[in-house]
């Protein structure tokens, strides 16, 4: 299927794999869902299927095989693609490394903050180019999903810590230990390469948006660990498959049919451009985003 605008909703509900997850177990009626977006190609194929009765739709974030390096997933068609297929509810799973002795590798965290130490590279909104807007980002994950992702997790049995802030640093190169020591200073609990710019779009897109974090490992300052290594968090990740494919199929229920978020309304104040001044072609680039918004206003 190719089309630019969302046609027909075909899920509320989206799930993003990070590294390991790169396929959802337990989907029924099945259907890969190939986009074109006005912001590019998605990561690869969305795939949309039933969990407990609810149309999900799943997107590997690397692409299936770990193609595309942190620095080359493209956040802005990903999210548009998922608001494309409906989907105003985004479970994001992350591979995360610790920067506390508390936050164990096989843990699980719900952050609540994101500190941006990416270098400005990646794409990171719909905006510019003749339609300015200013999204709220001061809670950037939404707290009714996070609040369901922790009952998830800790019905499924994990190891659950409820808050912190994540780190996203650029990659791929892991952190140097001078690195590692200042992010432990700054009071940051957990490292990352991928939450940004992605959580930032899923705000722009109107969609409600939280982390599954899964600690692999307690980055390079931990005395008792070497410096580390993809096998080390293949390896963590590899134990924990089943425990983050328990957590995602019982949040699925949890959110239901869905529940009001503010995300869902983070254009409306948003929008500065006076609508008379927005180029036609900017405008069909995000009518899906703000159409809704600029048609009040006519
Ligand atoms: C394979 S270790 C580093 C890699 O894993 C994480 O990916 P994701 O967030 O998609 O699970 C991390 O951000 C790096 O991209
Ligand atoms: N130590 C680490 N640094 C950055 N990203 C990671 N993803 C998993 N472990 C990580």
């Amino acid at each position: 299927m190719t089309a630019l605008q969302q046609t027909e909703p075909r899920a509320t509900i989206g799930v993003i794999g990070g590294s390991g997850l790169y396929a959802m177990e337990g989907l029924a009626d099945v259907e890969r869902v190939t986009l074109q977006t006005p912001f590019g190609a998605p990561s690869d194929a969305y795939v949309i299927g039933t969990i407990e009765g609810y149309r999900v739709a799943f997107l590997p974030r690397h692409g299936v095989g770990h193609r595309l390096s942190p620095s080359e997933v493209p956040s802005r068609a990903n999210m548009y693609g998922f608001r494309m297929l409906g989907v105003r509810y985004l479970i994001a799973v992350s591979a995360v490394g610790s920067l506390r002795e508390e936050y164990a590798p096989g843990h699980i965290v719900i952050p609540d903050q994101l500190y941006d130490r990416t270098k400005g590279h990646r794409p990171d909104t719909f905006f510019g180019g003749g339609l300015v807007a200013h999204v709220q980002f001061d809670r950037p994950f939404d707290a009714g999903l996070s609040d369901r992702l922790e009952q998830a997790a800790r019905a499924a049995g994990a190891t659950v810590h409820r808050g912190g802030t994540l780190v996203v640093m650029e990659g791929p190169q892991f952190s140097t230990l001078a690195e590692s020591e200042e992010n432990r200073r700054r009071g940051h609990h957990l490292i990352g390469m991928t939450a940004l710019p992605e959580a930032k779009l899923a705000r722009e897109a109107e969609i409600a948006y939280a982390m599954l974090a899964m600690v692999t490992d307690y980055d390079c300052w931990h005395p008792g660990h070497d410096a580390v290594t993809v096998e080390m968090v293949v390896q963590v990740l590899q134990a924990n498959a089943r425990l983050a494919q328990d957590v995602v199929r019982r949040v699925i229920p949890l959110i239901g049919d869905g529940f009001d978020s503010p995300a869902h309304h983070a254009l409306a104040t948003a929008i500065i451009t006076d609508p008379a001044v927005i180029p036609a072609e900017k405008l069909a680039q995000v009518e899906l985003l703000v159409g809704k918004y600029l048609r009040k206003e006519a």
